[in-house]
């Protein structure tokens, strides 16, 4: 199957340069770690398929833990992650979604990211989902655990992500 290289388009090299500087920000690593998972799910289906990934990014620690999250809080917990910033003159963090999408075996992964703003603070609320207490989106005074699942599923990295999902799966119907 042809791949299906996305080109963007610009005469324009403070464009291109900005684009370049913003997308390498969101983490090379995390679109490596989506597309082969997605690529490898596809392999083992024998057919078209969606995987997600999720990041936590400090920007105290240039975006890590990033994709490593998940091995973070396990050997930190809350608290420890917390504790991670300790030092630093930023708890601002951001959360990614990325969502990859493959027509099947070969097909390059298409990427879908989401991301929200936010803070790293001491654990707040019900926490029956990873690290949702301790992520405070900007301008909502409430951790993610904090807040309904309507109030968190209208502002958050996967929400977002999903969107633009949701988008280039309905040009596939047609
Ligand atoms: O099988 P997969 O889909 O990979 O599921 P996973 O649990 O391994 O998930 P990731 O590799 O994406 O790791 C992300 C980590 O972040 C956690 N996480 C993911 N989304 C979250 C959210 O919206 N709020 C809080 N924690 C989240 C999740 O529990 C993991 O510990
Ligand atoms: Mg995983």
């Amino acid at each position: 199957m042809a791949s299906r290289k996305l080109k963007f388009v610009t005469g324009n090299a403070n464009k291109l340069r900005e684009v370049r500087a913003i997308l390498a920000q969101s983490g090379g690593t995390t679109r490596e770690v989506a597309t082969a998972k997605c690529r490898r799910a596809a392999e083992l289906l024998g057919g078209p398929c969606i995987t997600e990934d999720t990041a936590l990014c400090f920007e105290a620690l240039n975006g890590l833990p990033g994709p490593y999250i998940k091995y973070f809080l396990k050997e930190l917990g809350h608290d420890g992650l917390n504790k991670l910033l300790v030092g630093f003159p930023t708890t601002a963090a951001w959360a990614l979604c990325t969502f990859a999408y493959s027509a099947g075996p070969g097909s390059e992964p298409i990427l879908f990211e989401g991301r929200t703003d936010g803070h790293v603070v001491t654990a707040r609320g019900d926490g029956k989902f990873g690290w949702d207490p301790i992520f405070e989106p900007n301008g909502t005074g409430q951790t993610y655990a904090e807040m309904t699942p309507e109030k968190k599923n209208s502002l958050s990295h996967r929400y977002r992500a999903l969107s633009k999902l949701q988008e280039y799966l309905s040009t596939l119907k047609e």
